[in-house]
């Protein structure tokens, strides 16, 4: 619709979808006039009814949050779980990859896994371990969180409906609350951090916790807001611990879920791809370290081309308008407005040819380009865990291209392939079968 007519379209009574350039400043920038998030979407991504870094949409509860929780998030926070990343990385290639060389294998539960246990272990200090046939009910559990948790959060009664969907999925919140609730316990108790019993009380800290040292739990136990003194909650770190969780696996699985296929599928992008990486990492034995492999050009623009046409989330996000000028037109306060990255990512004007997969157009990218493709949102309410997503894919595709070549099966193709959205835009089959081949290193 946005092709054909032109942005903005009117997708509903107050509700106005846009796909140009301005319009990702005018919403979703800077501004002292901004367009907030929409309550009646965002404060039921809550499981305990705190306030958390999705779903809160006053301002200063979110800059509280932000601030404590941007170092954790930085890169130089995450450096110190980048041995915990490979080491998931190395499991999720012996487990799905190295034994079944020949044979058709599916990868995608196993990518969820693998971020599943990576994203579980920076936010609880334990990982769920799915890849070792740990808590395989997890990943079902986490699907609940875009459908249940908002649903039973804006009708209550809807927890009392006998429907399989909603009793499955309460079942499946209450195992993660339960999961969540008892690390985090161990972990101030191991840590020596005494957390109060009321949801509105600090968390004092006495003594450091070396062990679980580079985990999102840690930092955040550890952050104190520079201009308040103040820390989070017990509930207030259950509740961040399940929304990174939710947040940070499906996402990146989807992507290397499409990285895989269309580097798969095409022999030139992806022996391009493999000569890189396998002339920076010649030795088997080494694992690609991040320092080395985020400087790795074509592997830089893959994963940025992968994101433009295969992003997880089609949408940035619905806007509240305060009234202001969004595009060049007045917009009256309280309308709802997006901008759609679905579409701005395939504007032919700004992407030559923009169905087709092509990380080399990534190699010189003009302003617009960059402006355009937003996979993780733009300005104050943008995507915390990018450089958690980027560091654990990088990781994952050059291990992987190091060590094997990656054939989909002749059966996936575009129509088997295609993304449904369950919160995050994932291939309809949610299945995804290749064949691995030991690496021909003579290439
Ligand atoms: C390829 C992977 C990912 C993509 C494409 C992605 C994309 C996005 C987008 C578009 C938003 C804005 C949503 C909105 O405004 O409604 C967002 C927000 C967020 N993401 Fe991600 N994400 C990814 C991975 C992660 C990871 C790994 C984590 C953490 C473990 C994470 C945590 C969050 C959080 C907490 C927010 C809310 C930030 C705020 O409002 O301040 N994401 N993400």
């Amino acid at each position: 619709m946005l092709l054909r007519y032109g942005s903005p379209v009117r997708a509903g009574t107050n509700h106005l979808i846009f796909s140009d350039l301005q319009s990702w400043t005018d919403i979703y920038g800077p501004s002292s006039n901004p367009c907030l998030k929409d309550p009646t979407v965002y404060e039921g991504f809550s499981v305990l009814g705190n306030p958390n870094l999705l779903s809160t949409t006053d301002r200063v509860i979110h800059g509280r949050l932000r601030r404590l929780l941007s170092h954790s998030f930085s890169l130089r926070g995450l450096a110190d779980s980048e041995p915990l990343i490979a080491e998931k990385v190395q499991q999720y290639v012996d487990r799905t990859v190295a034994g079944n060389r020949g044979k058709e294998v599916d990868m995608l539960s196993r990518t969820y896994e693998l971020y599943l246990d990576i994203v579980s272990w920076l936010s609880f200090g334990r990982s769920f371990d799915c890849l070792k046939g740990q808590n395989l009910t997890a990943r079902r559990d986490i699907s609940h969180y875009f459908s249940v948790v908002p649903l039973v959060a804006f009708v209550p009664i809807a927890r009392y409906v006998p429907l399989r969907g909603i009793q499955e999925g309460l079942a499946g919140l209450n195992r993660l609350i339960e999961f969540a609730s008892v690390n985090v316990d161990a972990f101030l108790e191991k840590s020596n951090y005494r957390s109060s019993s009321s949801s509105s009380g600090n968390i004092v800290d006495k003594t450091d916790s070396s062990s679980q040292e580079g985990t999102l739990l840690n930092n955040l136990a550890k952050a104190v807001d520079p201009d308040t003194g103040s820390k989070l909650t017990r509930e207030d770190l259950i509740e961040h611990s399940i929304l990174f969780l939710a947040a940070g696996s499906g996402t990146t699985s989807a992507t290397l879920t499409f990285l895989l296929w269309e580097c798969g599928r095409n022999e030139k992008i992806r022996g391009q791809l493999v000569q890189e990486i396998r002339e920076a990492f010649p030795d088997p034995e080494v694992m690609p370290n991040y320092e080395r492999a985020s400087q790795l050009v074509y592997l830089k623009c893959a994963i940025s081309e992968t994101l433009r046409l295969w992003g997880p989330l089609n949408a940035s996000g619905p806007r509240l308008s305060p009234g202001k000028m969004i595009s060049g037109r007045f917009v009256p306060k309280g309308v709802l407005v997006e901008t759609c990255t679905y579409t701005t990512a395939r504007d032919p004007g700004v992407f030559p040819n923009p169905l087709t997969f092509d990380p080399s157009r990534w190699e010189s990218p003009t302003p617009e380009m960059k402006k355009m493709s937003r996979p993780f949102s733009y300005g104050p309410r943008n995507c915390i865990g990018q450089h958690l997503a980027e560091m654990a894919l990088t990781l994952t595709v050059c291990r992987l291209y190091q060590l094997y070549d990656v054939i989909p099966t002749p059966a996936m193709d575009t129509d088997f392939m295609r993304q449904e959205d369950n919160g995050v835009l994932e291939p309809k089959n949610k299945t995804f079968y290749v064949t691995p081949y030991e690496a021909d290193r003579k290439r």
